[in-house]
């Protein structure tokens, strides 16, 4: 579990100084994969060089299962580094050692004996599925194939956190696909806390159990992806979730429907069955007027705006919402028209 509290970091910067970091407090769950997001400058890589130890914060505290790591020196702060896994912005693997040897890099550090480090190294290969590039020289890999090593070597001390700094930039999708798998992967088969810095929502919706969006240095959002795509007021959860459309505003009846809405349904169950549920149960004729689904991790989440016909239309939307569907409606003026 990572804990970070009221961070603050500056740089010089011309006569003054720049605030990258102002009071950033957040928590990843042990096990969880939090991405990291946020416009250029936001402040997004100086959070993770600060929690790898590559950055000394101004003031704040940073925790990793519970040791304050900005207390510690000597012995206790090596230890504690060997913790925490690092996959540098960009290409960072050492060009005149082959994938194997660079996974070794931290191994050999540490001492560890050869027999030792050769399983471990094929079992870190194995896990980033490139066990028949052991003997390739990083310019013979493709981008994403070097990422993968990259996260391999990061894995090798075996360490309970793993922080990913742009780790599919510049990757096309299929190539993307097979680095966040590998990520994935380590939190699924190894149980490590992922923290991924990145631009590109595609991370979040693929991998990510929890979100931080940083803006100006500060976490204007922070919480589980399931709960933010329920919250109207997420600006994150919406850009994860299909549009509804339109230009159109939503308004609380429309053409020949008594009652529109916009509607969230997370997960097979409500995804598969609760419109159509809905309708039969109540009688209502349902129209889906715009939206559509998305998967987010291994979770399906839809988002429509459904027009509802009937007596009963109020009743079945009652319902719906009853079973965790989550409903927004237009709000009514007294004299009914959309406010
Ligand atoms: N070593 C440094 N010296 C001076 N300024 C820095 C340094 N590192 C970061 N900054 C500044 O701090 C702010 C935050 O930078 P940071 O790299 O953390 O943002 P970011 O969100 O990761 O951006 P990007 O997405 O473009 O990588 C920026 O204005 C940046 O120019």
């Amino acid at each position: 579990m990572i804990t970070v509290e009221n961070l603050t970091k500056s740089f010089p910067n011309g006569g003054g100084t720049l605030r990258a970091l102002d009071g950033v407090s957040m928590e990843v769950p042990a096990g969880a994969v939090c991405g990291v997001v946020g416009p250029s400058g936001a402040g997004k890589s100086t959070l993770a060089r600060c929690v790898a130890l590559l950055e000394k914060p101004d003031s704040g505290a940073i925790r990793v299962d519970g040791t304050d790591l900005l207390s510690l020196d000597g012995k206790a702060l090596r230890a504690a580094r060997r913790q925490i896994g690092v996959v540098p912005q960009g290409d960072s693997l050492l060009r005149q050692r082959t994938a194997a040897g660079n996974v070794a890099l931290p191994l050999e550090a540490a001492g560890v004996s050869t027999p030792q480090r050769r399983a471990r190294v094929a079992e870190l290969l194995d896990l980033v599925g490139l066990t028949d590039k052991s003997s390739v020289y990083p310019d013979q890999l493709s981008g994403g194939q070097r990422q993968r090593i990259a996260i391999a070597r990061a894995l090798a001390a075996e360490p309970s956190v793993l922080l990913a700094d742009e780790p599919t930039s510049a990757l096309d999708p299929t190539t993307t696909d097979s680095v966040l798998t590998v990520l994935d992967r380590a939190r699924s088969e190894l149980g490590v806390t992922v923290l991924v810095v990145t631009h590109d929502m595609a991370v979040v919706r693929r991998i990510a159990d929890d979100v931080a969006v940083l803006e100006q240095g500060r976490v204007v959002e922070h919480g589980k992806v399931l709960d933010l795509v329920a919250d109207p007021a997420s600006r994150i959860g919406t850009t994860l979730l299909p549009e509804t459309d339109q230009a159109e505003p939503l308004r609380p009846t429309g053409g020949d429907h008594d009652v529109v809405a916009e509607v969230v349904l997370v997960g097979f169950a409500a995804v598969g069955a609760l419109l159509p549920e809905a309708s039969s149960r109540f009688g209502v004729e349902l129209a889906i007027l715009g939206g559509g689904l998305t998967r987010l991790g291994d979770t399906p989440v839809a988002k429509f705006r459904v027009g509802l016909s009937g007596e009963r239309s109020e009743a079945a939307l009652k319902w719906m919402i009853e079973r965790d569907a989550h409903v927004r409606r237009a709000p009514v003026c007294v004299d009914g028209a959309a406010a």
